[in-house]
């Protein structure tokens, strides 16, 4: 309990966190400067590496807003844990778990080695390139646009609007991709692919240029938290099972080759995005002591400055550090 309050839902407790996060913010502002914004997509360097911002939104609705929030951003390898959950619902889990696998690979994002050199019946996991370009290739429609359709109806109905692509990074990414042409060509080559290796493509590179904010991460996050309901409205927006699995790989394969160190030093479900972008949440808890957010909540953290394994490097420290202090762990 905190300054004799037995609620840590008042307005007081509200600022009071507040107050600690914009510290927090501050302090890990310094740590910017280790790490560097992404260049192999052309258009990404244009990015500030001296943002940082991070959104919380509890189960109740209370929200904590820290630094650079409000800053568009593209959501780029965010978009797998959205199309993956989008082709679970219109294809079904198993159909999906029968054309990739839930397993963390240890390699980089974009890495084919081990596609590759062991012969796979079918991509490590969705949330590599290799597993998401195939993802896309299962999303229903015969041209980009409407393969997108159906991520955008489960963004809207998560997010209240209707995002949109940003076609500068989307031209970008399209034009600078000559590894994730490779991978599709690999991915075509090995039979894995459902549609076209252009549309797939092209849906893909869409995918990830879809621009969003902190607000909408946490938000997302905050919806997964909640088992895919909507608190608010009562609404499933996400059956159960499929927001679990969801939640189980991005505990699991989240943050590129750096998911088991997160899962050990933060200890929650988390996706990272090359444009700096982390997606993260915090499932209900049980704990002797009160603490922020026992409910669940939802975490959307934007530091364009990236570590060597590309996760936001000021991001993913000051998600440990809330964790820690807040003991969201789910260990
Ligand atoms: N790690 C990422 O965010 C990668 C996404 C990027 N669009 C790519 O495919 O290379």
């Amino acid at each position: 309990m905190v300054q004799g309050s037995a609620n840590w839902n008042t307005e007081l407790t509200k600022e009071w966190l507040q107050n600690y996060v914009d510290d927090w913010i501050s302090f890990y502002r310094k740590h910017i400067t280790d790490g560097e914004v992404a260049s192999y997509i052309p258009i990404l360097q244009e990015a500030n590496p001296n943002h940082l911002g991070i959104t919380i939104i509890g189960k109740n609705g209370m929200t904590i807003r820290s630094g650079d929030v409000g800053i568009p951003f593209t959501i780029q390898s965010i978009s797998k844990v959205i199309s993956f959950i989008a082709a679970c619902i219109e294809r079904g889990v198993a159909y999906m778990l029968d054309r990739v696998d839930v397993e963390p690979t240890g390699e980089a994002f974009n890495s084919i080695m081990h596609l590759e050199m062991k012969q796979l019946k079918k991509p490590f996991n969705p949330f590599i390139n290799a597993g998401a370009i195939t993802v896309s290739s299962t999303l229903i429609g015969n041209t980009s646009d409407e393969k997108l359709e159906s991520i955008f109806v489960l963004l809207e109905k998560m997010l209240g609007y209707r995002p949109a692509v940003n076609v500068d990074v989307y031209e970008s990414e399209r034009d600078s991709s000559m590894r994730n042409r490779a991978i599709g060509y690999y991915l075509l080559e090995t039979g894995f692919l459902e549609s076209d290796l252009n549309i797939t493509l092209e849906t893909y590179f869409k995918q990830c240029s879809i621009e969003i904010t902190t607000d909408d991460l946490a938000r997302i996050g905050m919806i997964l938290s909640n088992d895919g309901e909507d608190p608010e409205t009562q609404e499933e927006i996400i059956p159960r099972q499929i927001a679990r699995i969801a939640k189980a790989l991005m505990l699991t394969c989240g943050m590129y080759d750096a998911s088991g160190k997160f899962a050990t030093y933060v200890g929650i479900p988390a996706k990272s995005g090359v444009s700096g972008g982390i997606l993260a949440l915090s499932p209900p808890r049980v704990r002797d002591e009160e603490l922020p957010f026992t409910e669940g909540c939802g975490i959307g953290v934007y530091g364009p400055a990236l570590d060597d394994k590309g996760n936001s490097i000021a991001g993913i420290r000051l998600l440990r550090h809330i964790a820690t202090q807040w003991d969201l762990s789910v260990f």
